[in-house]
């Protein structure tokens, strides 16, 4: 079996992975906080996440991967979309209006990551239904020293954990110096982080040992992961602007607590506008949504991520898009009517095995096409979920009605000047390719028909 290896934050090198237990191998990926539409930059990590997923099951098998990706459905910013409906008049409990947002969230994120086509995590828990573990693991961490209740607040004690930094790579003082920590009253120290804060009577909270209140957010991940994953797993993953302080919180609280955690911490770089994070915050963004309602294919999308490795910045331009959508409009023509080979060529697999290499797959499948290996370019392309059937009907629709259009115009000029054989050589050339051409006083449809071949409409 070919090795996989994969850069690994924690250890800042490139390693063999060799799984905790090769018929369970275990991921959790940081996933959305459910208030808004996601934004192209959101999906990144869902694309580069869901190769790698790709990836595994191809290796181990699709029964011996389990994927773990969260909703973080616990937030100041989900309250306050509750809060505006509830003062624009609308006289349901704030619980149901929260619930109603998130719901709504999720659908939208649901739909719009499945057009990129990424395959749903195995299990994808939501923070509200994990809070008596996140309980449990704070009231562990206060017994072992490691975290201190003050107002209403449980905080983690940073000083308490030798390695704290090691993941992001600074010391603790270089973190104070460099971050915006919040100093508060009930801080013993800058540094430390809330595990739980109390929540107004208006919020939702819950019951605790330190009062009504809620969770902070590095600790739904901890305790997730450990109910779901076990003490010890495989890999973790998010974005590089989760690092710290959020992955670091994660570790910290969790080998505090006495598990172990993740072997193998992988990062997406951004997807930048201009230099700078598209993020909500910056108002730089755009929703995957707007592009595919712009008429942007999801496989388009995806394979403009797939172009640039994962760890490297990238920017969304239109002319990637463009390109994007030549290169698989073309191998969707050359694919078309073949099954694909049993296995993904060995030179693409060893590319996404090598710390996933996807623009090297690419070009493997580039060479595929130019060599006219179409069952070996399909069956590898579809290890990274492109070329699927689900995704194809972007291709189909778009070349056929532009041939229809020009069948149409030729016929109203063959109407005209009494010569119909541009028209008859075109209907010849769209029958031997397959198509079936059906023309009627009201207009010209193309279907595909029985043999359909997309790269003999090419040249038309
Ligand atoms: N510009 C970006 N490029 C790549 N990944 C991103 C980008 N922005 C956010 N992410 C990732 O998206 C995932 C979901 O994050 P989350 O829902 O917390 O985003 P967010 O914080 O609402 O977004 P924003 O950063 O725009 O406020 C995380 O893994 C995060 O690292
Ligand atoms: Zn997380």
């Amino acid at each position: 079996m070919m090795g996989i290896r994969l850069h690994n934050s924690a250890t800042r090198a490139k390693e063999d992975f060799v799984p905790i237990d090769a018929s369970n191998v275990r991921m959790y990926v940081c996933g959305p906080t459910v208030y808004d539409r996601a934004h192209i930059g959101n999906a990144r990590p869902v694309v580069v996440f869901d190769t790698l997923y790709r990836l595994l099951r191809h290796v181990y098998g699709e029964a011996h991967v389990t994927y773990v990706r969260n909703f973080t459905d616990v937030d100041d910013k989900i309250n306050a979309t509750a809060q505006a409906r509830k003062a624009a008049g609308d006289a349901r409990p704030l619980e149901a209006l929260i619930r109603e947002r998130t719901e709504e969230t999720i659908g939208w994120y649901h739909a719009d990551m499945d057009a990129l086509g990424a395959l749903r995590p195995k299990i994808e828990p939501r923070a509200t239904d994990y809070i008596g573990q996140m309980v449990a693991m704070i009231a562990g961490l206060i017994a072992g020293g490691h975290a201190y209740a003050k107002e209403g607040h449980v905080l983690f004690r940073v000083r308490s954990y030798a390695e704290y930094g090691r993941l992001s790579g600074r010391s603790v003082d270089d973190m104070i110096a460099g971050a915006r920590v919040e100093v508060a009253p009930f801080k013993e120290d800058p540094m430390d982080f809330v595990l739980w804060k109390p929540s107004d009577a208006d919020l939702p909270g819950w019951e605790s040992p330190w009062g009504r209140g809620r969770p902070g957010w590095h600790i739904e991940c901890s305790a997730m992961a450990h109910e779901l994953l076990g003490a010890e797993f495989d890999i973790h993953g998010g974005g590089l602007d989760l690092q710290f302080p959020h992955h670091e919180n994660e570790i910290a609280q969790s080998c505090c607590a006495g598990h172990g955690f993740a072997r193998v911490w992988m990062h997406n770089e951004m997807l930048q506008v201009e230099g700078k994070k598209m993020s909500k915050s910056l108002g730089n963004f755009f929703t995957v949504r707007d592009l595919l309602e712009k008429g942007v294919p999801g496989e388009v999308i995806r394979i403009v991520f797939l172009g640039t490795h994962y760890g490297k910045p990238m920017d969304w331009t239109a002319e990637k898009a463009a390109q994007a959508e030549a290169t698989l409009r073309k191998w969707r023509g050359l694919v078309a009517g073949i099954d694909p080979a049993p296995t993904p060529l060995p030179g693409v697999v060893a590319a996404l095995s090598d710390d996933l290499n996807t623009a090297g797959a690419l070009a493997e499948c580039h060479a595929a096409a130019g060599r006219g290996d179409y069952a070996g370019l399909l069956a590898s392309a579809r290890v990274m979920g492109l070329l699927t059937e689900e995704m194809g009907e972007w291709a189909r629709g778009v070349d056929l009605s532009g041939l229809a259009a020009k069948l149409s115009t030729l016929r109203e000029a063959a109407k005209a000047s009494k010569d119909f054989a541009p028209v008859d050589a075109l209907k010849s050339a769209l029958l031997a390719a397959g198509v079936e051409v059906r023309m009627s006083k009201d207009g010209v449809e193309l279907m595909p028909g029985a043999g359909f071949d997309a790269t003999k409409l090419e040249a038309l």
